[in-house]
């Protein structure tokens, strides 16, 4: 069988999907996306809390990667990497934004457009501090996205990381950036096996502080 072929077999919307009725959604993206991330975890979506961090380079070129959502605030979404990282540089020399969510098993996708803000020190190290041992020890040696010459040397790195963090427990690197996405656009889609999806799109009214919403033809 051809890649083509196992493509064309493979089913999409399947399942009894949820129904979304944007008319009664409320006037706050971040209640919406609470909603949906509990009606999420309380389907059984794998990884819910997984979701796509999209930035640009100097260039304008796009990358993607999935982050660990941290938490959800009225100020945005957060997650935690290393400023030094491909994403961390990039986003300190252009803070915009975009993060997805796909929880497949119930045919839904958000996606958030905004700007991202790095916390304060105090809560990048909390955040550090909350790590189980073995993640603050793979944060530790600060390599991410570097070239590895030679996977030996990364084993080193770990070792000596890990001997840090049962030295010193309280240890946290400079480079641990725990960031905020503040949203200026979020979408909210629901897949129907008939393919009439449903988009709701929030934006952000500036001026006067409050969101716009609308459907979007899918
Ligand atoms: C399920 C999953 C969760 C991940 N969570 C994180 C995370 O919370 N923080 C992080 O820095 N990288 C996380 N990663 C690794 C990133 O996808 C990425 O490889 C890494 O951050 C380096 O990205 P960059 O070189 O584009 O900066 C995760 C990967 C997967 C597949």
């Amino acid at each position: 069988m051809t890649v083509r072929e196992l493509l064309r077999g493979l089913p999409v919307f399947a399942g009894d999907l949820p129904a979304f009725d944007p008319s009664a959604a409320p006037d706050d993206p971040i209640a919406l996306f609470t909603a949906w991330f509990e009606e999420a975890v309380a389907a059984g979506v794998s990884e819910p809390h997984a979701m796509a961090v999209a930035t640009a380079d100097e260039a304008g070129a796009p990358s993607a990667r999935v982050v660990i959502l941290k938490d959800l605030t009225p100020e945005g979404w957060w997650f935690a990497t290393t400023t030094t990282s491909r994403k961390g540089r990039e986003l300190a020399a252009d803070p915009q934004a975009a993060l997805l969510f796909h929880w497949r098993e119930q045919g839904r996708q958000v996606r958030v457009g905004g700007v991202a803000e790095l916390a304060t020190p105090g809560l990048c190290a909390a955040d550090f501090r909350s790590r189980p041992p073995a993640s603050r020890a793979a944060g530790l040696h600060g390599r991410q996205s570097d070239p590895l010459a030679d996977p030996a040397e990364m084993d080193r790195a770990f070792d000596e990381s890990r001997a840090r963090v049962e030295a010193d427990p309280s240890l946290v690197p400079d480079d641990w950036g725990l960031y905020v996405v503040r949203p200026v656009e979020v979408e909210f889609w629901q897949g129907s096996p008939d393919r009439r999806h449903v988009r709701l799109r929030y934006r952000r009214e500036e001026s006067r502080g409050t969101w716009e919403r609308g459907l979007l033809w899918p």
